[in-house]
């Protein structure tokens, strides 16, 4: 049996993957939510994790030191690497939408749109006719729009309490996001039978728990 590495998400993304793993039957250590050590060994599944910032998951797919990872949609999308997208894991869902101060029209003639997400923004106001200046920000981007930066963000939103206490209010909702299985394209070849049967695996465990909800 070959040897499988995964890369994981590390942060608010861990913890779910984390479970449906656990509960698709993989013998994980419990230790591993815990733990600083960024490459874990599990001897008896014969397989490596590799634990990583969430937006560089598929940089690790893409090259193939990894074989299969967990990503972010937003990730994929802002991205476009060439990675496999093998399954709908349903967690860690939100969606992206354009938010700003109330009651303001994006009259000005290259409104300021304050992101993370360049290429998804860009891509999105391109798609229905607005010119837009692109201000790329790393965290806190509901600041911009309070502070006078832009005119509208591009960001993640889920319980809409940042927007709320920012006094923010979301004008269009982009697209959705949940965490995708990923896989590299000449693993997938080479290793696939253990990938499919991962995919199996985790899509039982996946089906279950949308049917549950
Ligand atoms: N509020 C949220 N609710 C649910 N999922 C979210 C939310 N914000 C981000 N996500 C998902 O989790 C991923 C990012 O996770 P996380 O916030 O742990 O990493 P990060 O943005 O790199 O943060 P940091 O730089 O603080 O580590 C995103 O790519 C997205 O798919
Ligand atoms: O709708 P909500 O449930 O409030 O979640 C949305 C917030 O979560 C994410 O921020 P994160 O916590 O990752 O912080 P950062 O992007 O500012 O680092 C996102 O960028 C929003 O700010």
């Amino acid at each position: 049996m070959s040897e499988l590495t995964i890369a994981m998400p590390k942060g608010r993304i861990f913890e779910e993957a984390y479970e449906l793993l656990i509960q698709a039957g993989f013998n994980l250590p419990a230790e591993m939510e815990m733990s600083r050590k960024l490459m874990i060994e599990i001897p008896e599944e014969n397989i490596r994790f590799i634990l990583a910032k969430p937006m560089d998951v598929p940089v690790y797919v893409e090259h193939g030191v990894a074989d299969i990872g967990i990503a972010g949609k937003d990730v994929l999308l802002e991205q476009g690497r060439t990675v496999h997208e093998l399954l709908d894991l349903k967690i860690s869902e939100c969606y992206i939408a354009s938010a700003g101060l109330p009651n303001t029209t994006m009259d000005e003639i290259a409104p300021r749109i304050a992101t993370k997400y360049p290429e998804i923004a860009t891509k999105y106001y391109k798609g229905i006719g607005e010119q837009v200046e692109i201000i790329e920000l790393n965290g806190s981007i509901e600041l911009a729009p309070m502070i006078g930066l832009a005119d509208r963000i591009v960001d993640i939103v889920s319980t809409g309490r940042t927007l709320k206490e920012n006094g923010l209010v979301e004008y269009e909702h982009i697209t959705d996001v949940s965490s995708r299985l990923i896989a590299n394209p000449v693993s997938y070849r080479l290793k696939g039978a253990r990938i499919t049967d991962l995919v199996r695996r985790l899509k039982k465990i996946v089906n279950e728990q949308v049917k549950d909800a």
